[in-house]
């Protein structure tokens, strides 16, 4: 329990941070109070700039002595490595701090641990005071840090109408000059500013912040597949630097050289340039906060491919009848596949309003809306659980397959140890292509997804293409219960695994039919009333988590659905039938 001086020292440590905001890129903003023995403030600090001393460190110099037997109030976990400063950790403990307080755990594997050896060394350590506000003033960086790119931040002024600009292209001003003021608040705790070519030939933009003092200006980004931009064009000048995207065969000898402007190649998409591959880069530049300003079309582009985590709408009370939507096409078709948003803000500024908003995650595990999946249970390669994030009771995975990424995009979905799970991103890095997918705690305890860990190998298979074989059986991906591998017995050509089998399934079991098995299609061998057994051949053993699983290990079991519907068929179900079924 946290007492009163100390709640108001960790809401005054949470503005103390935000006070970096902005400035700290790569690293996060944090904020740090240190009281006494008696209760009394006697040092405070943030982190000011990435490379110069962190919050605990400027607190503590401020408390000296004083912080002796004292309580260290700071937002995020102290860190435990030595990067371009010492471990805070080892500071706190040298300057003799009795308690620290921290709202949010350090989701980096290199930075995570302070608290750890904080505890070691004998100092208490609580977790969570004012956890919300300490997210939410990280929340750019710690986004980057859990999905492996920026957070992105998509901003549009339209009219009350919903337009972005006139009918001739022009769309300068719709908004207030309050509300023109507040975006350049936006880009200077931005580290990249963001918009697509279209934007740049209708407004020739010049994307700097200006009129605020002391701010860090941002990486300018023209998304250009064709290198279209012209020598004179306004974010070319040198009030910010300015990185131009442009295709890996785009002719480019006509853009300038010099300092302050680059130029990166990436790969194509179907339309312009590949998103994750654009934030791959950025996010490889140490850029942790993207703020698209736009235009419509680009935006449409970014959404489509699950990467815009917040959104912030000016709108005017202006009328224009005709001229562009503020958003173009996302890839959504019909009602039900709408992208729902949660508000988080409104606030009036001037004649405008600023709605700002994320989009509500859908629990990836439920039942799409949009259609059924079939798999076939021919596994297609064997990936392996690179990182798993904790969302409340949820559990975010990334899993390395870079067959089955290959052309994947946000929605799509992947067939995971059997469980279809729906691609929430593209991560692509220098670590190789990952996805990313969120499962639900439902699916975690019901289904063997609960047991992986990082390095855990993972079949992995996309859904059966129109005109594709059949190679298995059908396959839903929703898994009905679990079993565990009893005893492997080896022959000579083949292996003979004997799997457990939940009593509610075993009617659906029979010699000779079919089953999956962590996403493998199989035939029985042998069907008993608590158990079953299958031959691998050795393609399968290698190619599949069958092949190194032991005794007593879990295996997802998805049973032949047409036993399902001939027991449904025949009114002998009694109304129990797949409610049980994970997805
Ligand atoms: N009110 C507001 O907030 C804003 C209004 N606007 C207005 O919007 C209009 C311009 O909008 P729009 O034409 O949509 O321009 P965008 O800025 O959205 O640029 C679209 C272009 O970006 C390029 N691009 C690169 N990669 C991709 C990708 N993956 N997906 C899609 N496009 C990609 C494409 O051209 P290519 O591949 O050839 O490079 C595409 O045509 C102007 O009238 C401007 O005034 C613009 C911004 C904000
Ligand atoms: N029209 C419009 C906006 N347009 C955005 O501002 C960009 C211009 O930036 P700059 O050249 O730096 O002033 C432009 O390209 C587009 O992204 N923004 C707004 O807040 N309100 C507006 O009404």
């Amino acid at each position: 329990m946290a007492t009163a001086a100390e709640a108001q020292a960790m809401r005054h440590a949470v503005a103390l941070a935000a006070r970096g905001l902005g400035h700290t890129s790569p690293n996060p903003v944090v904020g740090c109070v240190v009281l006494d023995a008696g209760g009394r403030v006697v040092g405070e600090g943030w982190h000011q700039r990435a490379g110069g001393p962190h919050a605990e460190v400027h607190a503590l110099r401020a408390a000296g002595e004083r912080a002796r037997g004292g309580t260290a109030v700071v937002t995020l976990e102290p860190c435990d490595h030595t990067g371009r400063t010492g471990p805070c950790s080892q500071a706190l403990i040298a300057a003799g701090i009795a308690r620290v307080h921290y709202a949010v755990a350090d989701p980096t594997a290199q930075a995570k641990g302070g608290a750890a050896t904080l505890a070691a060394a004998g100092v208490a350590v609580d977790v969570g005071l004012l956890a919300d506000e300490a997210e939410a003033v990280n929340e750019p960086w710690l986004t980057a840090m859990r999905r492996g790119r920026p957070f992105v931040l998509w901003k549009f002024a339209a009219t009350l109408d919903g337009r972005s600009a006139a009918a001739d292209g022009t769309s300068r001003w719709i908004t207030s000059a309050e509300s023109r003021a507040d975006v350049h608040r936006l880009r200077a705790e931005a580290d990249a500013v963001v918009v697509g070519s279209g934007t740049l030939r209708a407004d020739d933009p010049h994307l700097a912040v200006r009129d605020r003092e002391g701010a860090t200006q941002p990486l300018r980004v023209v998304v250009d597949t064709g290198a279209t931009i012209k020598p004179g064009a306004r974010v070319l000048d040198d009030a910010a630097p300015t990185l131009i995207a442009v295709a890996e065969d785009a002719g480019i000898a006509h853009l300038p050289r010099r300092p302050g402007v680059e130029t990166v190649r990436l790969p194509r998409a179907e339309t312009g340039l590949r998103i994750p591959a654009l934030l791959a880069e950025l996010h490889g530049r140490g850029v942790r906060s993207v703020l698209l300003e736009g235009g419509p079309t680009l935006a449409g582009a970014f959404l489509a491919a699950g990467a815009v985590d917040k959104v912030v709408g000016y709108l005017a009370p202006v009328l224009l009848g005709a001229g562009p939507a503020a958003l173009a096409d996302a890839g959504i078709t019909t009602i039900a596949q709408a992208l729902r948003l949660e508000t988080a803000d409104v606030t009036r500024l001037g004649p405008d309003l600023r709605v700002t908003a994320a989009p509500i995650a859908v629990p990836a595990t439920a039942p799409s809306p949009r259609r059924t999946e079939v798999f076939t249970g021919i596994v297609e390669e064997l990936g392996e659980i690179v990182a798993i994030e904790h969302l409340g009771d949820a559990s975010r995975f990334q899993v390395r397959g870079p067959l089955v990424t290959e052309g994947a995009k946000h929605g799509d979905s992947i067939a995971v140890n059997g469980v279809c799970l729906t691609v929430v991103d593209i991560i692509e890095d220098a670590e190789g292509t990952r996805f990313s997918a969120d499962v639900m705690a439902e699916t975690l305890n019901r289904s063997g997804l609960g047991a992986l860990d990082i390095g855990s190998r993972v079949n992995l298979e996309r859904p059966m293409a129109l005109g594709g074989r059949l190679g298995g059986h059908i396959v839903q991906g929703h898994v009905d219960g679990t079993g565990a591998i009893v005893d492997r017995k080896l022959s000579e050509h083949w292996e003979i695994v004997k799997i457990s089998l939940p009593a509610e399934l075993s009617r659906y079991v029979v010699e000779k039919g079919s089953i999956t098995v962590d996403g493998i299609s199989l035939t029985v061998v042998d069907a008993g009333s608590d158990y079953f057994t299958v031959s691998l051949i050795p393609t399968t053993l290698a190619l599949t988590t069958l092949g190194v699983k032991q005794a007593g290990d879990p295996v997802n079991l998805e049973v032949d659905v047409l036993a399902k519907y001939v027991e449904r068929l025949l009114g002998r179900d009694n109304g129990t039938q797949d409610k049980e079924a994970t997805s």
